[in-house]
Formats: C-alpha cells, structure tokens, sequence
C-alpha cells in the first residue's frame, strides 16, 4: 500500500509506445478547475487524478523531458532511473504492436532494483484477440504480471485504474490534528532557502512544535501553535543532486511538490532575491492558482541585496511584471538568514487564512452585485441588456460565488473582472483569489 496523500505516479517509456494517449485518457475526465489564467505557463504533462476515491499526481516523463539529442536508450535509462528515485509508483509502457524491444529488457533490470511498485504495462493492444496475439512474447521479460491495456481504445484500462487505486491510500483524515488547522506549504527551487525559513520561524517564534512525518514521503509538516491559532507548516522536498541527473530531478522535484499543493490552503512561493523569478517559479504559481489556493510571495535572501536600492527595485518591479495576474498575492521581502521581515509573516498569514475562508451572508451579496451594476451598466448582448439577477456563495477555501443572469454568454471578459473587482474590494477579499462563476437562471447552465 502506497502510503501519503496524493503519491506521484511516473509514466515512463519509450517515444510513441503512447504515453501521451494513456496521459489523457486518465486525465481527460476530470472536471476542468479555472479558466486558464494568461501569462501562466501550463504543463500539460503532469495532472492531479482521482479515481475512486484516491488521488494521485500522474505524470507524463516523455513530455517533460524530451531532448532528442539524447540517444534514445540512454534516455529511457535516464527517464527510468529519476523515476526510481523521484516517483512513489511507476507505469512502465510497452508497445505491444512492436513487440519486446532491447531497451525493454533494459528498463525491466533497472526497474528490478526498486521495492516501489511497478506496472508494466502492455500497450497497443486493442482487444481480447489481440491479447492473444501479442502479449505472450512479453513474458519473456520475466514479469510474473503484465497488464495489456488498449489507451486508445480503453481495452484493459479499468483493469489497470482498479489495480493502480488498489495500492494507494485513501486519503488520510487528518486524525488527531486540531481542527481549524491553518495549512501552509512553502514552496520553491532547490536552495531558495525553504529549510532554512521554516527553521527560522519556529526557532524565532520559540513556538510549541511537534513533527509530523508520513503525510508525504519526503516533506516534513510541522504542527506549531503560536498565540491561538493552529498552523501546519508544509516542507516541500528537497532534492538530492546527483550528477548529470541533476537538471531532471529538479523537474521531478517540483512536479511532486505539487502534491503538497492539494492539502495546503496557502501556498507560500519563495523566489531568490538573488536570481529573480524564474520559469519554474511561474510554473508552480501557475499551478497554485489553477488549484485556487491562496498565495504569498517571499522574495528571500533579501540580505544578499542590502544597500543596493537600484536592484532591490529592479527585482521588486520584475516580480510585478512577471505576475500581473497576481496582484492579490502578498509580496514580502525577507531573509531566512538574518531574520528579516519574518515577523510580518505571520499577520500576512493569519489574513490571507481568514480572506480564503470567509463566508458572507447572501443579503449582503445582493446588495453589493445591485451598487455594482448601478454603478456600471452591463452591457448589451445580442440587442439585450445583460441581466445579472441575484447572487449566492457557493463555496469558500477561495471564496466562490455564483451569480445568475439572463445569458452567461454576454458576460466578456471585462464586465466579469469589474465586478470582481467589485467583489473584492465590497467584500474585503483583496489578498486571495476569488472566483464567480455566472449561470442562466432559466436554464441553469453556465460557465
Ligand atoms: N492501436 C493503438 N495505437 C495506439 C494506442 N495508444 C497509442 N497509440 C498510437 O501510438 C502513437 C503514439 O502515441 P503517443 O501517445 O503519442 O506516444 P508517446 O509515448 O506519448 O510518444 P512520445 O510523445 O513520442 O513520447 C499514436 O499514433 C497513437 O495513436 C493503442 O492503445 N492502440
Ligand atoms: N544569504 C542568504 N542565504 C540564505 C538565505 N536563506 C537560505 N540561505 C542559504 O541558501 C542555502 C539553501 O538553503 P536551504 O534552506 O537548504 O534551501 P531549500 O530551499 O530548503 O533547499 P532544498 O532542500 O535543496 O530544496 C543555504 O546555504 C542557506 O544558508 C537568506 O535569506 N540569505
């Protein structure tokens, strides 16, 4: 049994044995999240999945590291050894219309060295004939189980998804930690100083704290009290830098923070004051606000710039140009060294927490959407006047409300980031995201 929230699942193989339709046949049925937000860069090859009930990261290592300079069994070798070392499960793909190739035989001896659990799986085969047919000459690798699967025609596939949520843990209840928990994961490149922040908070608030280990395999949680409130501070893994491997690990690294995302209600981004924002750093934004979670920006090693002015603006403004869709998150600069601005970091928290979690009264709502519309008229769509009827809160952990009108397609683009606007500002939910979501009072539907 696969222990942890939300463990990483590695679909490796070589090109074209269909990694990538396997990938979206998992991934496709799940419910898009947001509305892509722009400027963010999307990976498209890694996917929270559920399946009866249990949740994992699916990840898709052909699409995240495709050089083609590499030879292609020193790649599959390469893609089977990160796997090992960063994956909690391991989906190695076949081609059976191929048959068993030397880099197959390959894979399976690198894989053998491994306790963690291995699917070797048998693609392109679309139907029980074909079984027949094809499957056979794969036993030569010495597998006691194989799994012939078809990703293209779903042949096999629930086999394999039953199998696969078999040996992962539903998710754990969280028991005996105190309720009202504020979870706060920190998250980062490699050396961005994550270890030593949280060092620095709990040796700086001289808090009571007690470990937490298992929720996932390579992070650490701490549960600390400081004044009344409950925080759980989430380490994200660091990495063990191995030679050549190093560039792809730290993909691996952050794709399996990004587990830690899924039980986090704040994820605190640490960008290296140094460096600047990099395109990883985007990423996992990017992927914090698809997860709707609330953010904060610690721009970290603050002390490395002290006295020069010109690059602590210059570095302050690149933060603000690179993340103009983000002008909720808080930006903090501190140092995990000195110690600097640590202090602030906890009413920063305690506000965010209390924003991504507040519930209005529906009263209030409506009166707000009616000053928000008499203020500024909606437009007409298709010789109508857009109508926005009532509203309601549909949800918190962000805060989502729904408002009814009379063609959700008329809603652009504009009118729904003035009345966000307006949310935010009557509602006093400037530091989270928010989200509204209009639906047509007739029919029901809506976006
Ligand atoms: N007959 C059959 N064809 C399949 C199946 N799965 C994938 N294919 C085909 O195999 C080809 C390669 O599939 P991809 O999913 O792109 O393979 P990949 O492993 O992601 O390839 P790379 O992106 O190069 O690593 C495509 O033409 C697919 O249509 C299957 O179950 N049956
Ligand atoms: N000057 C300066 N150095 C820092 C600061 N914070 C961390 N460092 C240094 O940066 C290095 C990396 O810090 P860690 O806390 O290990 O970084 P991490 O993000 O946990 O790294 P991984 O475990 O690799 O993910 C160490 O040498 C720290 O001493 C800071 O605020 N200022």
């Amino acid at each position: 049994m696969v222990q942890g929230n939300c463990p990483m699942v590695a679909l490796i193989g070589r090109p074209n044995v269909g990694k990538s339709t396997l990938f979206n046949r998992i991934t496709k049925s799940r419910k898009a999240l947001v509305d892509p937000t722009p400027g963010v860069t999307r990976d498209r090859h890694y996917d929270r999945v559920t399946w009866d009930n249990k949740s994992f990261v699916l990840v898709d290592t052909g699409g995240i590291d495709d050089n083609p300079e590499d030879l292609l069994v020193g790649h599959i070798r390469e893609q089977a050894l990160a796997a090992i070392e960063e994956a909690d499960i391991i989906l190695f793909l076949m081609d059976g219309r191929e048959g068993v190739t030397p880099a197959d035989y390959e894979v399976v001896e690198i894989l053998r060295r491994t306790r963690k659990p291995i699917f070797h799986v048998v693609n392109k085969i679309d139907s029980p004939k074909q079984e027949v047919e094809l499957l056979a000459q794969f036993y030569e690798l010495g597998i006691e189980k194989l799994w012939s699967l078809s990703a293209e025609h779903s042949f096999g596939f629930r086999d394999l998804m039953d199998g696969l949520s078999a040996i992962i843990e539903g998710e754990s209840d969280d028991e005996g930690l105190p309720e009202d928990l504020m979870r706060v994961a920190f998250f980062g490149r490699p050396n961005v100083g994550k270890s030593s922040m949280i060092n620095r908070i709990l040796g700086e608030e001289r808090m009571v704290v007690s470990e937490i280990s298992g929720t996932t395999r390579d992070s650490v949680d701490t549960l600390l009290t400081h004044g009344k409130y409950n925080y759980l501070l989430i380490d994200t893994a660091g990495i063990r830098r191995k030679g050549k491997t190093k560039e792809k690990l730290e993909k691996f690294s952050i794709l399996k923070s990004l587990a830690a995302l899924n039980k986090c209600d704040i994820a605190v981004i640490l960008i290296d004051g140094e460096e600047g924002i990099t395109e990883q750093d985007t990423k996992v934004i990017g992927y914090a606000l698809e997860h709707g979670r609330a953010l904060i920006i610690l721009v970290n090693k603050w002390d490395l710039l002290e006295g020069d002015k010109k690059r602590q603006q210059q570095l302050l403004s690149e933060v603000g140009r690179q993340l103009p869709f983000l002008g909720f998150a808080p930006v903090l600069t501190v140092s995990a060294k000195t110690g600097y601005g640590i202090k602030r970091l906890f009413p920063v928290i305690g506000s965010v927490y209390r924003q991504y979690r507040a519930v209005f009264p529906t009263s209030a709502l409506n009166r707000l959407l009616r000053e928000a519309i008499e203020n500024h008229s909606p437009p007409i769509y298709k010789n109508k006047r857009l109508k926005f009827y009532y509203t309601s809160q549909i949800g918190t952990s962000p805060p989502r409300f729904v408002i009814m009108t009379n063609s959700y397609k008329g809603v652009h683009f504009s009118y729904q980031r003035y009345l966000t606007n307006k949310f935010r500002e009557g509602l006093g939910l400037e530091k989270v995201p928010i989200q509204l979501i209009f639906k047509d009072k007739s029919s029901q539907r809506g976006t």
